[in-house]
């Protein structure tokens, strides 16, 4: 591409500045790595050159190592992919060049791209750069020689938290800790640069190389110390997450045989990193993460979005209060609506203590807390319903209520506003069918707590028009949302997928496995928790409710377990109560609560499903298959039916809603690691023996039998009868 290059310019002073241009983020690609090493040996073959200024063209330095090559990596398994940057370009080109190099830092200077910087004798930066190595979240380390230069800029604490964390910091505590020599205006970058590499070629200044440094390493025994507790905290926080003990073996390495052998140690485990499943899901669920954005009739069409200054809410309940407090805290204006003013009350009370809750994790600031409560207004009717650009509807789940609303929001807002519905479980055509106004309805359906769970599913009907999706894809992205567009059907996207999750884990505690290892077992496969706990959670009144709904649109594939009935009866409710299968104690962990195994035993007895009444015994993968693969296979039908838009968007929606593994790529990336026709097999086997919930789909058993993907995009037309 003409535009992906990397210039060279020779100014009157002896400073040659070095530019990389590949919008959007200047990723380091490896024609800009073969870019910067040739302009590079031209600067430093040059009589008129006596020093080099690094920069990135359009605002920004660089996003770091260009991500699509990993993905090419893990398409081929070839590493011969991967340029070699570390020694070649960072030590033997730049570090250790005849001629000093600044680096002036605009924008972000994120993983490769910082790690060039440190490359750089010194480093000027504007107030607003953004400095970090967030390579651990794609399963990799810091390659270019990160993970040895960090430490010794900053001192080992830092650069450890900095790595393990993946969190970039600002230029001025860049400054702080040694990482930045200057902070100055954009006007000034490039002026003080340029001098600034002068004064270090005529030794005006200290000619420093990083990786040379030891004076910020402290002593050995107290780095020591800093690793192991790091890699405590990581093994307690990142199971099953290779890197970050790759990550500080490469750092402990350094500290102990130095800078260079620490170089060769990043890069042997950055290569082994590159290969390893957990880079290939974080590598997936990157790129799907931005794909979501690309809805075909929808954001290729030209359309522009409107802008959203004022949004009704109708509800202060736990969902309306989460929506506002969200919307409030991106500068956008709510209008909370209430029935009456102790409602009301209520819910402003519940916004106030969200952002108490979020000032208190220091996620925001007082003078935050007051200028989003400042955006918020009640109401106690629709008088002031007639210059909001969109309401969203978050009242308790009943057909006339919503059809009421809907008829009385039809007449109160102008024409161009947007009317969405937060309903988890209703049909949206039925919501709006007392309407005229189809083509301006839309779910928004958020998930708990509102205001901290990152994904929100904008539901189209087949009549929502293409402006409004766009609308509201661009407002969830404002106020910090990854919006996934999804058909219309009972439980959309995220909970339709997952319900088969607590279905599949009842029916393996019916056939006599222990509900705590079943627990135990899903959550170090990487769930946050396993499904009783998460049934504990969410508590038993939505267990019931949610397990009605889809027996009535799913009966063929819906186990009919009594226990949460007869926990209910034995006055159970989960956590509310303190009383569900664990036990709820203030500040403790919950805990196994070994009573509810007499509620388990009467629930076998009226199901009865365990042969000659005998447990079966099951290996702890087949525990994680018998609860995943109905996911999986209900995840196909969801892609068949043409739900999502794309498989992808199931694996983002999946992370995103249900917290199911990144590192595992979302449901069907993982689903295709395992492999279809494996998947296809169990499920028809566990048919044979347990009933029609395990029963293969269409869609899985056709991908099984011609060894496809899951994922691979139907290859005829009709093969999706789209519901979008
Ligand atoms: C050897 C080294 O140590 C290894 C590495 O350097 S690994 C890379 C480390 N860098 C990162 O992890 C940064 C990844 N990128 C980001 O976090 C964010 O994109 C960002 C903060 C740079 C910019 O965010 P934002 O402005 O919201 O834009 P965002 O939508 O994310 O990205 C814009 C486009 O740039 C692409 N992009 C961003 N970073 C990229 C990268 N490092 N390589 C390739 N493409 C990249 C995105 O895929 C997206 O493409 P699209 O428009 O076709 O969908």
């Amino acid at each position: 591409m003409a535009n992906v290059r990397v210039s060279i310019d020779v100014g009157d002073d002896g400073v040659a500045v070095i530019t990389i241009c590949n919008p959007p983020v200047n990723a380091l690609s490896t024609q800009i790595i073969a870019g910067l090493k040739e302009k590079y040996d031209e600067a430093m073959g040059r009589n008129d050159v006596k020093a080099i200024v690094l920069t990135g063209e359009a605002g920004r330095f660089s996003g770091g190592f260009d991500i699509n090559v990993f993905q090419k990596v893990h398409g081929t398994g070839d590493i011969s992919l991967m340029p070699d940057v570390s020694v070649e370009l960072v030590v033997n080109t730049m570090e250790d060049a005849k001629k000093p190099s600044v680096a002036a830092v605009q924008g972000l200077a994120l993983g490769g791209g910082l790690e060039l910087t440190m490359g750089c004798h010194a480093r000027i930066a504007t107030p607003e750069a953004q400095l970090g190595l967030p390579e651990l979240t794609l399963g990799v380390i810091p390659g270019f020689g990160g993970t040895q230069r960090l430490p010794r800029l900053v001192g080992i604490s830092k650069a450890v938290e900095m790595m393990l964390s993946s969190k970039p910091i600002k230029s001025k505590e860049g400054k702080e800790l040694g990482l930045i020599d200057a902070v100055v205006s954009s006007e000034d970058l490039l002026r003080v640069s340029r001098l600034w590499a002068l004064d270090i070629a005529e030794r005006r200044k200290p000619w420093i190389s990083s990786l040379r440094r030891t004076d910020k390493l402290g002593a050995l025994s107290e780095a020591r110390e800093i690793i192991k507790i790091a890699r405590q905290r990581a093994r307690q926080n990142a199971p099953n997450m290779p890197q970050h003990q790759a990550c500080l073996d490469a750092i402990e390495e350094g500290i102990v045989y130095g800078g260079y052998a620490g170089v060769l140690k990043e890069a042997k485990v950055f290569k082994e990193l590159v290969l390893s499943s957990t880079s290939k899901g974080l590598v997936h669920v990157f790129f799907a993460q931005r794909t979501t954005s690309k809805v075909p009739n929808v954001t290729d069409v030209g359309l522009k979005p409107r802008r959203i200054q004022k949004v009704a809410v109708i509800g202060g309940g736990l969902m309306g209060s989460g929506i506002a407090t969200a919307l409030i805290l991106s500068n956008v204006s709510v209008l909370l609506k209430e029935v009456n003013s102790e409602f009301l009350q209520r819910g402003m009370k519940a916004i106030a203590a969200n952002l108490r809750g979020l000032a208190t994790k220091g996620k925001i600031t007082q003078a935050g807390v007051d200028k989003a409560l400042s955006l918020l207004k009640g109401s106690l009717d629709y008088d002031e319903f007639t210059n909001v650009d969109m309401v969203i509807e978050a009242v308790i789940e009943s057909i006339p209520l919503k059809q009421s609303i809907f008829r009385d929001i039809e007449k109160a807002c102008p024409p161009h506003c947007i009317l969405a519905t937060n309903t988890s479980t209703i049909d949206l055509d039925v919501v709006g069918e007392k309407t005229s106004s189809q083509d301006r309805i839309v779910g928004a359906h958020f998930f708990s707590p509102a205001h901290v769970m990152p994904l929100l599913e904008v539901v189209r009907t087949e009549k929502t028009s293409p402006q409004v999706i766009l609308d509201l894809m661009n407002i969830g992205k404002t106020i910090k949302k990854v919006p996934v567009v999804v058909g219309n059907c009972t439980g959309f996207a995220v909970n339709r997928t997952f319900f088969p999750y607590t279905q599949g884990a009842h029916i393996l505690l019916h056939l006599g496995v222990d509900l705590f290892r079943i627990d135990r077992i899903i959550s170090s496969f990487g769930m946050p928790m396993g499904p009783f706990q998460l049934q504990d959670l969410a508590g038993y009144g939505v267990a019931l409710a949610v397990g009605k709904e889809f027996a009535s649109a799913f009966p063929d594939r819906t186990f009919p377990s009594p226990l949460v009935d007869l926990m209910v009866k034995s006055g159970r409710n989960g956590k509310n109560n303190g009383k569900g299968y664990y036990i709820y104690g203030k500040g403790s962990k919950p805990k196994p609560d070994p009573s509810v195994e007499a509620i388990i035993e009467e629930s076998r007895r009226l199901i009865k499903i365990m042969s000659s009444g005998k447990p079966i015994s099951v290996s702890d993968q087949e525990i994680v298959e018998m609860v995943f693969f109905p996911v999986v296979n209900e995840a196909c039908r969801v892609m068949d039916e043409g739900v999502v838009v794309r498989a992808s968007d199931l694996d983002i929606a999946s992370v995103l809603g249900m917290s199911f593994p990144s590192y595992r790529g979302g449901i069907v990336f993982w689903a295709d690691s395992v492999g279809s026709g494996y998947i296809f097999t169990k499920l028809k086997k566990w048919a044979e023996l347990y009933g029609s919930f395990f029963k293969p789909s269409g869609f899985l058993e056709e991908r099984a039998m011609k060894g496809m993907p899951l994922s691979a995009p139907a290859s005829t037309p009709e093969h999706s009868r789209a519901r979008l």
